[in-house]
């Protein structure tokens, strides 16, 4: 059975990415494509818009009307938007993939109870890529240990709005967590002026936002005579695109409960 797709963001540069890749994977329907009110791509053809050619999938603006059309929304848009599509799912008992970045702790608390009444996929990544270089980190972590400097660096495109990125974030809770650190405690995020010398035990963050940067990440793992860099690059959003559709078919399995790619990708 095909698996009905709403995609929540539809207008934004992942929710076209979304279109296109519902439209090419033969396993999904795409159901329904959403905006906020106040969008001026209400009314257009979902296909129009990612420009692959007419689909007949109007861009809505309320979730309680397509509510019977689909399967799973799949949501890239705001911390507060996602928020908002996370208590209607919930009512109407909707399994929801979920791309956003930049929660808040307390936002988070949120997503999960409502995992504990709907099946949610939360990643910060959806690529496979990156997936599996969070793995290398838990590895490189684990045999450098405390014999090396831990730095993470980060680029993205000029519009991107949170920082550092959920992925870079997520790539400094795996190296804490292996080292036995707490990141709240251990992170440094950017130096300027008098920093004092680097104190072993910390992770640091640095942040680039230029041009059209679709995702790049590295971790740093300088000691005395050596040092390891793991990166990744992304240079299509599609790769995010085929993750998260990857996901939305993989969660019809389960009722309930929080998820993420490592789940859905069999790392765990
Ligand atoms: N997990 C992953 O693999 C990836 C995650 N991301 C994350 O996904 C998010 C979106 O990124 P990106 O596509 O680049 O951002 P965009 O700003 O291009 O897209 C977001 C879209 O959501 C729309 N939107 C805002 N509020 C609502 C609402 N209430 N209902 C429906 N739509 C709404 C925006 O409209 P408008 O522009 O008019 O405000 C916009 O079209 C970010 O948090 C980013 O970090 C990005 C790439 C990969
Ligand atoms: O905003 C983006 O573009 C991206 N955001 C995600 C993040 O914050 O980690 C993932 C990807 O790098 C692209």
């Amino acid at each position: 059975m095909k698996t009905h797709i709403a995609i929540a963001g539809a207008a934004g540069r992942m929710g076209r990415q979304l279109i296109e890749a519902c439209i090419q994977a033969s396993e999904v329907v795409l159901a329904a494509a959403l905006e906020h009110p106040q969008s001026s791509f209400i009314g257009s053809d979902a296909g129009e818009l990612a420009s692959i050619g007419k689909q007949n999938i109007n861009i809505v603006t309320d979730l309680n009307t397509i509510i019977s059309q689909f399967e799973v929304l799949i949501d890239f848009t705001t911390p507060e938007a996602t928020l908002a599509h996370l208590a209607k799912c919930q009512a109407m008992t909707k399994r929801m993939v979920i791309g956003t970045t930049g929660f808040s702790a307390q936002q988070r608390q949120l997503i999960e109870q409502a995992a504990q009444k709907i099946a949610i996929v939360l990643a910060p990544n959806m690529s496979v890529g990156v997936n599996l270089t969070f793995k290398l980190l838990e590895i490189a972590a684990q045999v450098l240990g405390e014999e090396v400097d831990i730095e993470i660096i980060e680029a993205h495109h000029r519009h991107k709005v949170d920082a550092p990125s959920g992925t870079a974030l997520r790539m400094g809770e795996i190296v804490a967590q292996t080292l036995g650190r707490n990141l709240a405690e251990c992170a440094v995020y950017g130096r300027q002026g008098k920093t004092n010398e680097r104190a072993r035990r910390t992770i640091g963050f640095e942040t680039i936002r230029a041009g059209d940067i679709v995702g790049e990440h590295t971790v740093l793992f300088a000691g005395t005579g050596e040092r390891v860099e793991i990166t990744h690059k992304a240079s299509s959003r599609m790769t995010f695109a085929k993750g998260a559709i990857r996901a939305a078919q993989w969660i019809m399995q389960k009722e309930i409960g929080l998820f993420d790619m490592q789940d859905v990708l069999g790392l765990r």
